[in-house]
């Protein structure tokens, strides 16, 4: 797992490193400069090759006049008023040493720049021109082959300024106009962030609104002309080139195609006295980015605890049994898919618990799964009796009114329980009687459909439109949750976030190269609590279990890949624990 950090974090890492007297500012910019331009030839190893000139007479290793435009390399910096411009300054003078044509735009005074971005600014103008961010020179002349967004970085922490959002715009309208998109390769990248974007939330920051509050027609225009159109907001990069680790705004949005960390030499945070902001543990969040294991290096990858089911002298009960509450009769395909989640994933026994009249249909259906009808309240107490059951889980194709009447039984049983779908909603309008009932071996896995029922002052700070930053962020929300419900949240999405009540977070990302839109698929979210009680049956912690099962649910949609449905979601687990080496 990779620690992520908020903007605050990483600059007290390199003011850390600054005041320990390993490095000045000005090296560390030089290094970042240096690193991004490495990464983009990484990323488009032909952009590497040296730039060839046109030859009129078409003369070997020339270019002929209608081949130049698609190979005359160009790039067009655009440079912020803070250190992300000087990091700009610095990339434009390395392509420039190697033979680009390059075209710097300068947004703000230069007599305010701090003082390494100043010194960087100071050798680019013994090189080149810097002109002035306006919205006619930004787009004029061809596309370039790169167009570098070194506008802001950390630093943002109020909406881009008109101005900025303006030359966006244009630039967006040039490309897509662009009549020879074939011709010439064009790559967008960002410099640590892309600008407008907030580090620590991924929210984009917006313009306070300024007209008038009770103008229906005001707002609207202010919403469309900032929420709708992107292309007012940022730059959309195909590559983000970001230093010593990526922050919580990488993970929480996917803005751009792709992130790449380069590495500055700030070496390992937690040496340096940067790290006493951060002195606890749980103040960290944490990206579950498990490696399939080559060397086994990676400390606490799920295998660890995957593999403790091996022992020799274990039977099915020494891995658990788990209780599927169902649902009536033609309701009860979530819970199946739930159970066969809990049963594939490693539980020694799984038992359905539907109506009496729900039982043939699921007699018919299931077969490794056993069955126990469970009528009422009372009849559930009987059940739990059995002390084996030491996992339930409660929500798939429930019913709401089934629900109400379950779930303090259940819950009064004291054993690991799963909360998920109709036995969240069943308590929209009392969430507080429920967090009365909940106990700290309790998972809830809400969407957000089901986290704003529950959480509804929650929902609405982290759905505001963000002005500020840092804005609240789906890490805020779910850490806010937990620590409200007393137990482990499961914040689903694609950016699922994991929070436990004392703070500890985690988030399952699956973006960039764990993208998955497949999984955005009707029971699919059944499956899910299905591995999450699965792996509290065989005795995992719930905050290990919420974290472990959303990241092998992910695996598993890769695994598969388009075209999946709910039902393949299981069936991939094998696979995926072979990979494992488990
Ligand atoms: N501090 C360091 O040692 C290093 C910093 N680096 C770069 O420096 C960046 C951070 O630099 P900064 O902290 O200077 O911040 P940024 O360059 O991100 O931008 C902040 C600047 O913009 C202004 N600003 C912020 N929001 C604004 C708005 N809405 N409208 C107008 N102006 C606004 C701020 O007053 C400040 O001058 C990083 O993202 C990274 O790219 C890298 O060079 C690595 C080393
Ligand atoms: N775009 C997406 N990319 C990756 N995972 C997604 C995406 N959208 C949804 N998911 C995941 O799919 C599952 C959907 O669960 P849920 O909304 O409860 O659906 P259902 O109730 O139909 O099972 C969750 O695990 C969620 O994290
Ligand atoms: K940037």
């Amino acid at each position: 797992m990779t620690e992520l950090l908020t903007a605050a974090q990483m600059r007290a890492i390199e003011q850390a490193a600054i005041d320990s007297g390993d490095v000045t500012g000005l090296e560390l910019m030089e290094r970042a400069g240096r690193g991004v331009v490495e990464a983009i030839f990484e990323e488009w190893p032909e952009l590497a090759k040296p730039n060839r000139g046109a030859s009129p007479s078409g003369s070997p290793g020339y270019l002929g006049p209608r081949e130049t435009r698609a190979a005359r390399r160009r790039a067009v910096v655009l440079c912020g008023p803070g250190n992300n411009g000087g990091d700009g300054f610095v990339v434009a003078r390395r392509l420039l040493d190697k033979g680009w044509d390059v075209e710097v735009f300068l947004f703000g005074d230069p007599d305010k720049l701090p003082p390494d971005a100043r010194t960087n600014y100071d050798v680019w103008c013994s090189m080149g021109a810097v002109k002035k961010l306006e919205v006619d020179a930004v787009t004029s002349g061809p596309r370039p082959t790169l167009l570098i967004d070194a506008m802001f970085g950390t630093g943002l922490t109020r909406a881009i300024p008109l101005d900025c959002a303006l030359a966006f715009h244009a630039i967006e309208k040039r490309d897509v106009g662009d009549r020879h998109p074939w011709l010439v390769p064009y790559h967008r990248v960002a410099i640590d962030t892309p600008s407008g974007l907030d580090t620590d939330s991924g929210k984009f920051l917006l313009p306070e609104f300024s007209g008038d509050a009770d103008d229906e027609e005001d707002w609207e225009s202010y919403w469309e002309w900032w929420q709708n159109d992107a292309s007012m907001r940022l730059l959309l990069p195909d590559l983000t080139i970001s230093f010593h680790r990526r922050r919580l705004g990488h993970v929480l949005s996917d803005v751009s195609r792709k992130v790449v960390v380069c590495d500055i030499g700030l070496g390992k945070e937690d040496r340096h006295p940067a790290h006493l902001l951060w002195p606890h543990s749980n103040d960290v969040v944490r990206l579950l980015d498990f490696d399939v294991p080559k060397g086994r290096s990676k400390r606490a990858w799920p295998g660890n605890d995957l593999d403790k089911r091996r022992g020799a002298q274990s039977h099915k009960y020494t891995h658990g049994h788990a209780l599927i509450l169902s649902g009536q009769s033609g309701k009860g395909g979530a819970a199946r898919l739930a159970a066969r989640g809990a049963l594939r994933i490693g539980a020694g026994l799984v038992t359905v618990a539907p109506t009496p009249g729900a039982l043939q249909e699921n007699a018919a259906r299931l077969d490794a799964i056993m069955l126990s009808p469970v009528g009422d309240a009372p009849t559930l107490e009987t059940v739990l009796a059995d002390e084996r059951f030491n996992a339930l889980c409660l929500g798939p194709g429930l019913g709401q009114e089934r629900a109400r009447e379950l779930v303090p039984v259940a819950l009064a049983a004291e054993r690991a329980t799963v909360l998920d779908a109709d036995a969240l909603t069943a308590f929209a309008d009392n969430p507080a009687g429920l967090f009365d009932m909940l106990h700290e071996n309790c998972v809830l896995t809400p969407h957000a459909g089901e986290f704003a029922r529950l959480f509804p002052d929650i929902a609405e700070k982290l759905n505001a439109p963000a002005t500020q930053g840092p804005a609240y962020s789906k890490v805020d929300a779910t850490r806010e949750a937990a620590a409200r419900a007393g137990c482990v949240v499961l914040f689903k999405g694609p950016d699922t976030v994991i929070a436990a009540p004392d703070g500890r977070c985690s988030i399952n990302s699956a973006a960039y190269e764990r993208s998955a839109p497949w999984l955005a698929s009707a029971g699919t979210g059944d499956v899910l609590a299905g591995f999450v009680t699965g792996l509290l049956a065989r005795g995992f912690k719930p905050i290990q279990a919420a974290e472990t099962a959303a990241w092998m649910h992910v695996e598993c949609a890769l695994e598969f890949g388009p075209g999946l449905i709910a039902e393949d979601l299981s069936e991939m687990l094998p696979n995926v624990f072979r990979k494992l080496g488990v």
